[in-house]
């Protein structure tokens, strides 16, 4: 079967969205591994799959995949994108968008210019809801992997995060150790991985080894969860550009129980039709 698609990214995290809406479209992880293959599919970090929202309340629901074929509960980038292209396809003409996602309700608001601000809803840090295994909730956690001890925030933004300070992210262990932390047995459903580096209380740079995808060019909830663990910490001030490989990211946070705010650019960059 043919299906339109638009290819789109959040700073260089990039995505196939498909309109699950005027198409009919059955995904397995087989066909999301294949259309995320950037050899011999479109290719992308994730794929978004918008739906009719069960919840009255909310205009629009979606779903998101990672490249290795497993459903996840939240993406920051993937929100964005989804706000701008449920406009391109004229699926709405709202500007200010509620749309339910497996990590809870997001309210999105697209900006004149052309940047995409979305409340993230409020941190999890209750590690059993993480989940990550842990006596109690605590600021840092130390976490042995393979015999070196590193000190690690944990928070969910919806989905898993693990946060370690770094003192440069370009000579940041990323591809050694972020497969490692990935997979560790005190992550049951395994975590996204963050290396940040404080560069002033409203300045940071961050690298993001995605679950599922590995390194990505910018993470949203990666971002978001660095942000948190750095407040935590009274590493920043509420407000942060968050400097990621792709781009700059603005997080807003003001403490434990509050919303994390997360703005920052969508782009498309074309729209394709192929066989699934
Ligand atoms: N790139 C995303 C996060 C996508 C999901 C993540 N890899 C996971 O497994 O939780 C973002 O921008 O937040």
């Amino acid at each position: 079967m043919r299906v339109k698609f638009s290819k789109m990214h959040g700073l260089g995290n990039d995505f196939v969205m498909l309109d699950g809406i005027t198409q009919r479209i059955k995904l397995s992880p087989e066909k999301i591994r294949c259309l995320a293959d950037r050899h011999i599919g479109i290719g992308c970090d994730q794929v978004l799959l918008v739906e009719s929202p069960r919840n009255p309340d909310a205009d629009f629901r979606y779903r998101i995949f990672n490249a290795d074929g497993g459903e996840v509960e939240n993406c920051g980038n993937g929100a964005r994108c989804f706000a701008k292209f449920v406009r391109e396809r004229r699926l709405t003409g709202k500007k200010q968008l509620l749309v339910e996602t497996a990590a809870g309700m997001l309210e999105l608001s697209l900006m004149d210019d052309d940047q995409v601000s979305v409340d993230m809803g409020a941190p999890i840090l209750e590690p059993e809801q993480i989940p990550f295994a842990a006596d109690r909730r605590a600021e840092t956690y130390p976490l042995d992997v393979d015999g070196e001890v590193f000190t690690i925030g944990a928070v969910s933004m919806g989905n898993p995060h693990a946060v370690l300070l770094v003192d440069d992210v370009d000579t940041a262990p990323v591809a050694a150790l972020g497969p490692k932390i990935e997979s560790h047995q005190r992550f049951p459903q395994r975590v996204n991985v963050g290396f940040l580096q404080i560069e002033s209380r409203d300045r940071a740079r961050l690298r993001v080894f995605e679950r599922g995808v590995g390194e990505t060019r910018a993470c949203g909830t990666g971002a978001c969860a660095a942000m948190v663990s750095a407040r935590l910490r009274d590493l920043v001030d509420d407000s942060v550009e968050i400097a990621l490989p792709g781009g700059t990211l603005t997080i807003h946070w003001s403490g434990p129980g509050q919303p994390v705010t997360m703005t920052g650019p969508a782009t498309t960059v074309y729209h394709g039709q192929i066989v699934l």
